[in-house]
């Protein structure tokens, strides 16, 4: 079943098309990738997914059920910190969640040791945090209801190269916890290690999307019923090895960085060839 289910969600805000065809399909326990430049329109199909915006068109369901009628307890979203007391300690602004959410305490301190926060820093206000230990205390305070589906705006910007590792790691500990996870990226390198799949999104439309893997192949062309695996408004298809042996074709390009399909898809400045 799929998880998060998307198709051809359109939005226009204060006369500019911003949402013109987003599709995007999560199953259950995979890790999604939502790539694109800055203003592709992420964080607004973010916020349609979770019905903090209104669609205008398209259909969106999240465990099967329409936005109106998600169990909310089931989702958690991290876009920023705004909702913490910076006065109170991590402690203090973790446990008042627990008692809001109903959560266990003791989940506090197994997830501070995955995302190796120490018993000083524990200690410490919410406003002297680095940006970094504060994106650590968003990413636990989102988990404590216990979601199935997690939504991270960014998880990782901003922070330095070992705390990407440290969240990036978390995250894939939440995988084999069995959550599911979408987050937007920036960064492709972060985003081929960690993803099951990925979307790239230009200027409010799903160009592609596909699973990781190891290398891709790059087929140019027109191949009617394969559409899902075209890179929209271009003539260039990615296949997987069993579809390159079913069409027999020979004529293809292997591509081995995620990179590569970004520049293809929404850079425009790769040009194609063998
Ligand atoms: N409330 C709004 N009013 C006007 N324009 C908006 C509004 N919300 C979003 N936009 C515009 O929609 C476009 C998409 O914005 P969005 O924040 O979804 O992009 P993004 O892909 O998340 O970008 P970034 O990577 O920079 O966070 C941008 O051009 C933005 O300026």
């Amino acid at each position: 079943m799929n998880v998060v289910e998307v198709k051809n969600l359109q939005k226009t805000i204060n006369g500019r098309e911003v949402l013109r065809d987003i599709n995007l399909f999560v199953k259950q326990n995979e890790i999604y990738g939502l790539l694109g430049k800055n203003g592709a329109g992420k964080t607004t199909t973010i916020r349609s997914i979770l019905g903090l915006i209104k669609k205008d068109y398209g259909y969106i369901k999240i465990f099967g059920e329409e936005v109106e009628k998600i169990d909310y307890k089931r989702v958690g979203v991290m876009f920023d910190c705004e909702t913490f007391n910076i006065d109170w300690t991590i402690e203090d602004n973790l446990k008042s969640m627990c008692y809001i959410y109903g959560a266990d305490e003791q989940d506090i301190f197994s997830y501070i040791d995955l995302l190796q926060i120490n018993q000083v820093d524990l200690k410490k206000k919410f406003r002297h945090l680095s940006k970094g230990m504060k994106r650590k205390v968003s990413l636990i305070s989102v988990l404590l209801p216990n979601p199935d589906l997690l939504i991270l705006d960014e998880p990782t910007s901003g922070l330095d190269p070992e705390m990407q590792i440290v969240v990036r790691n978390f995250i894939l500990q939440l995988k084999k916890e069995g959550k599911t996870i979408i987050f937007s990226s920036h960064n492709l390198q972060e985003t081929q290690k960690v993803c099951d799949k990925v979307s790239i999104v230009n200027e409010g439309e799903t160009l592609v999307e596909f699973p990781i893997q190891k290398n891709y192949h790059i087929v140019k062309g027109e191949f009617t019923g394969l559409d899902m695996y075209k890179i929209k408004n271009t003539d260039l298809y990615i296949m997987g090895d069993e579809l390159i042996k079913n069409f027999g074709i020979s004529d293809y390009k292997v591509v081995e960085s995620l990179e590569e399909i970004y520049m293809l898809a929404a850079g425009g400045d790769v040009v194609y060839g063998k």
